[in-house]
This record gives structure tokens, sequence and C-alpha cells, in this order.
């Protein structure tokens, strides 16, 4: 574990401080005056959909990518100066990784433990995420769940202080989707800060501490889980027939609603339907129902 020495952080200061981040590929504004504060040992879910600009924040967050403008500080340095020291104590999983194919998964994972002070047991990391029978295959005769699962071994192995997955569970089949989320949990629970991207909404629920919903590089929402689910609260849906044409109401006194229609309609109201919107009708509605026009397809 690092040294207080080595660990120039307050305990108090965030991991991640970002402020008016902005990146643009030519034209398009791919993070656009980002302002985000991740505290240390919590997951924080950055959720939106393809193109939202997760994958930009994170490479800069981790020093792959240099912003336009904006202030980002990271574990209490700059990513895109900090050193050799400041990258031993972050973890990358990021997407589509095609390294050294022609080692085998214990090989590479031997290798980069190396690069760490203070490496997990590579054979104990390759365990956790179930690649044992597949320690002696090379890399590029692995599956996709099974290449990205190796992904997350080579970002746990140098036990991180602060660990950035983007996306990591494409390709999962839901067996390993929840054994991968129950490693992230104990990951939390040994103490790592963990930044999650991903676009699956039960994966932000179930795991995250906080969940920033993006859109078109911006944040259009911040909130826990349970807070975010509370933005349905006192929207319901009341749907009837009404002599042939479907009327739909959106109140906050459904019970009210329904009382005045049984008075309209004695016995039966015809075709009655009473819906709470679920979590995933509030966050398509903040980043835009599928097939809705983004700024991705302009
Ligand atoms: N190297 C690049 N050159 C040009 N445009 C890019 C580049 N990388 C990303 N973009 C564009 O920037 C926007 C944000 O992309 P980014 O990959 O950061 O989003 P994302 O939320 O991670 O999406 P996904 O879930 O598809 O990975 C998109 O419109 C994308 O097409």
């Amino acid at each position: 574990m690092p040294t207080a020495a080595s660990s120039p952080t307050r305990p108090s200061a965030p991991a991640i401080d970002i402020r008016g981040l902005r990146k643009a590929y030519g034209p398009k504004q791919a993070v656009d005056g980002l302002d985000l504060r991740v505290e240390r040992g919590e997951i924080f879910a950055v959720l939106g959909p393809n193109g939202a600009g997760k994958t930009t924040t994170t490479e800069i967050l981790s020093g792959f990518r240099v912003a336009d403008s904006g202030e980002v500080s990271v574990l209490g340095a700059d990513p895109s100066h900090a050193g050799r020291a400041w990258r031993s104590r972050i973890g990358v999983v990021l997407q589509s990784t095609d390294d050294l194919a022609e080692l085998t998964v214990a090989e590479l994972v031997r290798q980069f433990a190396r690069y760490y002070p203070h490496s997990r047991d590579p054979d104990e990391v390759i365990d956790l995420v179930g690649l044992r029978d597949k320690a002696g295959v090379r890399t590029r005769g692995l599956s996709g769940g099974q290449r990205r699962r190796l992904d997350v071994v080579l970002g746990i192995v140098g036990r991180p202080e602060l660990l950035f997955l983007d996306e990591p569970t494409t390709g999962f089949d839901p067996q390993a989707r929840r054994s991968f989320w129950s490693l992230v949990r104990d990951l939390r629970v040994a103490g790592t800060t963990i930044w999650l991207t991903t676009h699956y909404l039960d994966e932000a629920e179930q795991l995250a501490d906080r969940v920033a919903v993006v859109r078109d590089g911006k944040v259009v929402a911040l909130d826990t889980p349970e807070g975010l689910s509370r933005l349905t609260a006192g929207r319901t849906q009341v749907r009837w027939d009404d002599g042939g044409t479907v009327r739909e109401e959106v109140t906050e006194r459904p019970t009210a609603l329904v009382r005045d229609l049984m008075r309209d309609h004695p016995g039966e109201v015809p075709g009655l339907e009473i819906r709470r919107p679920s979590l995933e009708d509030v966050y398509l509605e903040l980043v835009g129902a599928p097939g809705q026009d983004s700024e991705e397809d302009r």
C-alpha cells in the first residue's frame, strides 16, 4: 500500500476533481464543460449513451489524452503531467486493448505486475475473475468476454488506489457480469475508489454510490441511484378509454383522478391503466429515447 510519503493527497481531498473540462475532435465537442468531484472510496458511475463523451473523459483522467481546457486533478496531480509514481497508483481498464497477443494470460499478467511496486499475486487475480483455466492460453485465443476479464486483471494487479473502468462488462454473459459486480464491490470494501463508465442502467444502479448521467459531453443529472429514482416520484401516468379515444394524464394525485373517473363511469372505468415511470423511463428522458437524434447522429 502507498505510504503517506508516496501519497501526497490529503485524505479529505477528492480522488478526482474536474472543473470546466472540454475536449473537441474537429467540430465535434465531445466533452462540453464537465464539472465533477469523486470522493475517495466511492464507486462513481458515469452513465450515458454511445458518444456521450465517457471514454474521452476517462482517457483524459487517466493521462492518455490531453484536454483542450479545464482543470483536472486526479489523486492530487494533473494527469497530463503526472509521472510514473502517480501512474503506479491508478489502474486503467479502457476499451479494446489489444496488446502482446502472443503472450499467455499468465505471462502477460506477470509482466504487468512487475511495473507496480505493491502488485497483487498474479495467479490470485487471474483466479478472482475466473480465468484460471485460461492461464496458459495465448491472449489472442480468448473470447471477447474473457479478453475483457483479462483487461480487468491488468487494471487491478497493481493494487490501484483509483481504478478506471470504461464500460467494463461489455461482452460479458449475465453470470460473468454478476461475478464482476461482486469483484468491484470487494475492491471498494478494500478502499479502492472506482470510476466506472457504463451505458447499462442496472450496472450503475447495482454498483454506484453516485451516478452522473451524461449526454453530449455534459452532466444532465447527478445523484445517488435512489435519488435518480426519486425523479420519478409524483409522476404517475393514468390511462383510460374515453369513448373510443385513449386518454392519458400524468398526475401527482392519481387517486383523485381515478375517483373522478369512477364518478364519471359507473362500474368499470374502460381500459384503466395506472403506471409509475421506471428509472429507465427517467434515464431515457434525460438522454433521449433510442432512435432520437443525438448530436452524434447529426
Ligand atoms: N479520436 C476521435 N476522433 C474523432 N472523434 C472522436 C474520437 N473519439 C471520440 N470521438 C467522438 O467524440 C464523441 C464522444 O466519444 P466518446 O467515445 O468519448 O463517447 P462514449 O460516451 O465513450 O461513447 P461509447 O459508449 O460509444 O464509447 C463521439 O461523437 C465520438 O464519435
